[in-house]
Parts: structure tokens; sequence; C-alpha cells
């Protein structure tokens, strides 16, 4: 037995019937006993503790912060117009990265207080985003390439510097991705973006390159069951496709990811061994993918089953090799991200408007919405380039498009407090001439302004380049001519609250003269 396959003593998992289900993979195996008189000490002092003022020590750098923000959000709803940012931006102060750059006046920041928390967490995360691929393949009526397509472009422009595609698998398994070469064909050509593909075999390998992809990515299982329901396979079986794929895909210069799915629990095996999970991934890392991710594919993990199996894997790979792909099905993919940070994990996976769900293992709700890991990592002070406001606007188009609203929190959150604000009078006053016209004079400022407008208005502008012009009324309306005066059909669109607000604070910081 390797050292990889020694028990770890968490794989004697009962298995159970009916309610027995969530207990197969929680762990409360691992909670203290009531009859554990030290444990019980312990909680005891610990209550003690908190209603104590002998404590008020441990805990003044919680009401200090509390105070802070509370400051903090004053200041923002009082400042004058005069500013560079606009008053009004209650819902923005608080998911933007901004924020947490303007520390308090002590100089000790939140940042500072949660690495005082966190020990181990990253700066920067990773995020890796996987919902025109794994968000898109278990909707049930086909999607139009054009709007997968679309998709794809509304993502470019949020700062994600990886998009999962789509999938070169067998159009009988996944009608959903049949499509697969016509929306590689629409994906644009950005340097710094990465759209990565999933390929099963060799054959899916080949036709990905075919249709020009750059990045692919294989998915073994870390149970028996799943991978022959999922590629038709056993597990040994999918590493010998695999090493034939990295081996091809090494000999091209093509960067594989590797993918371990049913890190936590099967739908039809029930609970996993972390052993398991460290061996598939270790096959995977040693043939030569450069990162590994970590699937719970069907949501059951919670960090009590998350940290053995990372503790397991991390044996085995190392953590910056390794990334993290919850599905949110219980619920518990923050918390499960949240430990996985703790660990040292600095990438994660998710799903814009958390789109998802895996056509092989039934129940699998969606991935966890990148919008709410985003709010999360903002508010823990975490850097990822991510322009949340975009990446709502790219979910509100695949929402539309399916018809459903969306499964991020936060863009629920949001956007109702935008719908809220924008009945409310504006506080703001109005620059004061009453209209604005930059002309190609700036052509480079203006390039500037239009990169920071909303992107699908902003991207129709740069469109017509060099020659546009662009006029913004009072009232927040925006209009777009090009040279010819022909209208911009989006010109007639007043923006929304958000856009409004945001374009609004970007006036401020344009330079020169308008
Ligand atoms: C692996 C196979 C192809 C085996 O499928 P098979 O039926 O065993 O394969 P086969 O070799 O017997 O071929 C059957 C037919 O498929 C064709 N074929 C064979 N390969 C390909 C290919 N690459 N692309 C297109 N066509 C292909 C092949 O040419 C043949 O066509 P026919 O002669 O009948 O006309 C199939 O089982 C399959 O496509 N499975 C993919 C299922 C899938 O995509 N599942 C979802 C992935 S999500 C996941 O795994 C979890 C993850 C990664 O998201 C992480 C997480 O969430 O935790």
């Amino acid at each position: 037995m390797s050292s990889l396959e020694e028990p770890l003593g968490l794989e004697n998992f009962s298995t159970c019937d009916g309610a027995g289900w969530l207990q197969r993979f929680s762990s409360s195996a691992c909670r203290p006993r009531s009859d554990d008189r030290e444990m019980d000490n312990y909680l005891v002092d610990c209550r003690e503790c908190s209603s104590s003022n002998s404590c008020n020590e441990e805990f003044d750098w919680e009401r200090k912060s509390k105070d802070r923000f509370a400051r903090k959000s004053l200041m923002c709803r009082t400042s004058s117009l005069g500013r560079r940012r606009t008053t009004d931006h209650t819902c923005n102060t608080w998911c933007s990265q901004d924020h947490y750059n303007s520390l308090p006046s002590d100089g000790i920041g939140i940042r500072h207080l949660v690495d005082k928390v966190f020990r181990s967490m990253p700066s920067h995360v990773k995020v890796v985003e996987v919902g025109p691929r794994d968000g898109l393949q278990n909707e049930k009526i086909i999607i139009p390439t054009s709007i997968k397509i679309e998709l794809i472009h509304k993502l470019t422009y949020t700062g994600l510097s990886v998009i999962e595609a789509t999938s070169f698998v067998s159009p009988k398994w996944v009608p959903q991705l049949a499509d697969a070469k016509d929306v590689m064909k629409g994906i644009p050509s950005i340097e710094r973006i990465h759209f990565p593909v999933l390929t099963p075999n060799i054959k899916g390998f080949e036709a990905a390159i075919a249709a020009g992809a750059k990045d692919i990515a294989v998915f073994a299982s870390a149970s028996e069951a799943f991978s022959k329901s999922n590629i038709n396979c056993s597990i040994k079986d999918s590493l010998g496709r695999y090493r034939d794929v990295t081996k091809a895909a090494k000999a091209l210069g093509v960067p594989v990811r590797g993918y371990v799915s049913c890190v936590i629990g099967c739908p039809i095996e029930g609970a996993i061994s972390p052993t398991k999970v460290a061996y598939v991934a270790k096959q995977l890392f040693e043939m030569g993918c450069f990162e590994i991710s970590l699937g719970d594919t069907i949501g059951v993990g919670t960090p009590g089953t998350v940290i053995p199996m990372l503790h397991a894997v991390m044996s085995a790979v190392p953590v910056e090799k390794l990334a993290v792909h919850f599905h949110d099905t219980y619920g518990q993919s923050l918390p499960n991200i949240l430990a996985s940070l703790q660990m040292g994990i600095a990438v994660v996976d998710s799903s814009v408007a958390g789109l998802g769900g895996c056509p092989y293992a039934k129940g699998a709700s969606g991935n966890v919405a990148t919008e709410d890991v985003v709010y999360m990592l903002n508010g823990l002070g975490i850097t990822t380039n991510v322009d949340l406001t975009k990446l709502m606007a790219a979910g509100d188009f695949i929402c539309n498009h399916l018809g459903r609203e969306s499964g991020s929190k936060t863009a629920v959150a949001l956007s109702k407090i935008g719908a809220s604000l924008k009945s409310r009078p504006r506080r703001f006053r109005l620059p004061q001439t009453p209209s604005m016209r930059m002309r190609q004079q700036q052509p480079r400022d203006f390039r500037c302004y239009l990169s920071q407008l909303p992107s699908d208005i902003g991207h129709g502008v740069r469109d017509c380049l060099p020659t546009p012009s662009l006029t913004i009324f009072p009232r927040c309306s925006c209009r777009y001519r090009n040279a010819t005066t022909t209208p911009f059909p989006m010109a007639q669109a007043p923006f929304r609250h958000t856009n409004q607000e945001y374009a609004y604070s970007n006036y401020y910081r344009f330079p020169g003269e308008l």
C-alpha cells in the first residue's frame, strides 16, 4: 500500500439510506462528545468569557472595526459632491474593492484585521469562471450558440482571466454542448484571457485543437461509480486516456488542467475517502496537469469534510497547484471556500449567476455563484481583478435568456438595492455644464473613459471608433452617435441606476476639459 492509500481514518463513513443520507457527509463524528469533560470546560469558559468584562481587551479590535465601519458608511452618506466618489453609493461601497483600499485613519486596515483572524489567506485569488461550460451543460433546452458566445463576450469585460468555454464531449452524452466547435469560432482572441475546454479523450482533444483551443482540461473522478456513469470507464482507464491526452498536449505546448470530481461525496457511492481523492489528484499532477481542481460535484461538503480532504490532497500535490470547485446544493460553498483559502488555496472555480449542475449527478445544483465569491473576497480585502458590476451584467444577460432569477444572492440583493435607489430622488448635483461633449481630439482619454463604461454600451461605442462622439446629458441619459450621426441602438436606452452612478463617478475622474 503506498502512502497515498494509507487510511486517514475518515473512510469508514457508514452507508445508510433515507434520513441517513445527510449524515453520510457530515463531520458530526468529529464534534465533541458530551462526555468529553475537557471540551465541556472549554465551552463553559468561552460562554463566560463572551459575557464578561474581563474579555473586553480581546474583543476590542472587533468593536473598533465596527466603529470604523459605521463611521465610514456615515461619511459616505454625507460626503459632498465635489469629491470624486459620489455619495449615493451605499451598495457600491459595500461591495467594491475600493472600499478596502481606503483604510481607516489609524493605519490598521480591514485586511490587517482579516489577516489577524485568518492567518494564511492569499492576498489575491484567481477566479476560474466555469459558467459557459459547467453552468450551461445541464440546461434542458438547447441554448443558441450566439447566446453562449455573447455570454462569453460579456464575461471577458469583467476582468476574469480564465473562462471555461465549452466541452468537446460526445454530443449524445451532453447535447447542450454539441456546438463546441461553433462556440470556439465566436470566442474573441484576447491574450490575457484563457478559454479552456473539457476533453474526455484523445478524440475530444484533437477536435478541440482543430477548433482553436489553446488550453484544455481533463476530468477524472475519485468515485469509481461516478467515473463509469460520467465518462463510461473506470478511474484507471480514464487516467490512461488522460495520459495520452496530456502527452499529446505537451507536444503542442498546450497547458492541461485536471479535474477530480466527487471529492467529498458521490451520488451513487456516498462518501468518498480523502485518500482516493489524493491518489487521483496526484496521478493527474504527475502526468503534467498544471493545476488540479477539486470538485464537490454534488455539493455535500462542509468545512468539516472539506478540510480533511484538502489535508490529504496537499500531502500529494503542492497547494499552489490546487483549485477548489464547489456546487452549492446545501449552501455550503462559501464556508468551504473560506476554509480552503485558510488552507492556502488561491484558485476558486465558480459560475456566473450560480448556473450549473452535472447531467450525471442527479440533484446537484449550480456552482457557487461568481458574484457571491467576488463579493466575499472583496469583503476580505482579497483582490480578484473582477468587476462585480460587469459580472452582474453578464449574469443578468444569461438569466434573462433562461427566464429565471439569478442564483447569486449578491446579484439579487444588489439589484434590489439598485432598484430601490432608482425610485429615490437623486442626491447629487449634476455638473455645471448642461451637456458634456467629448471629441476626437482626446482619443486616449476618450477610450479610457469608454473602457470604464458598462461593457455592453462601451463595447458598442468602441466599435465605431475613431469617429464617435459621446454626449452625456443631465438626468443620466446617455446617447451615442457616430460620425455619420447614425443613432446608436443602445443610445436610446437610459442607463440602469447602478450604471448611471458608475458613469458619474468616473466622470469626476475624467481628465481634460469637458
Ligand atoms: C467520454 C465519452 C465520449 C465516452 O463515451 P462512449 O460512448 O463510451 O465512447 P465511445 O468511444 O464508445 O464513442 C461513442 C460515440 O461517441 C463519439 N465520441 C467519443 N468521444 C467523443 C468526443 N470527445 N467528442 C465527440 N464525440 C465523441 C464516438 O465517435 C462515438 O460516436 P458514434 O460512432 O456512436 O457516432 C462520453 O462518456 C462523454 O462524452 N462523456 C462526457 C460527459 C460529460 O461531459 N459530463 C459532464 C462533465 S462535468 C464533470 O465531470 C464534473 C466537473 C468537471 O464539472 C467537476 C465537478 O463539477 O465536480
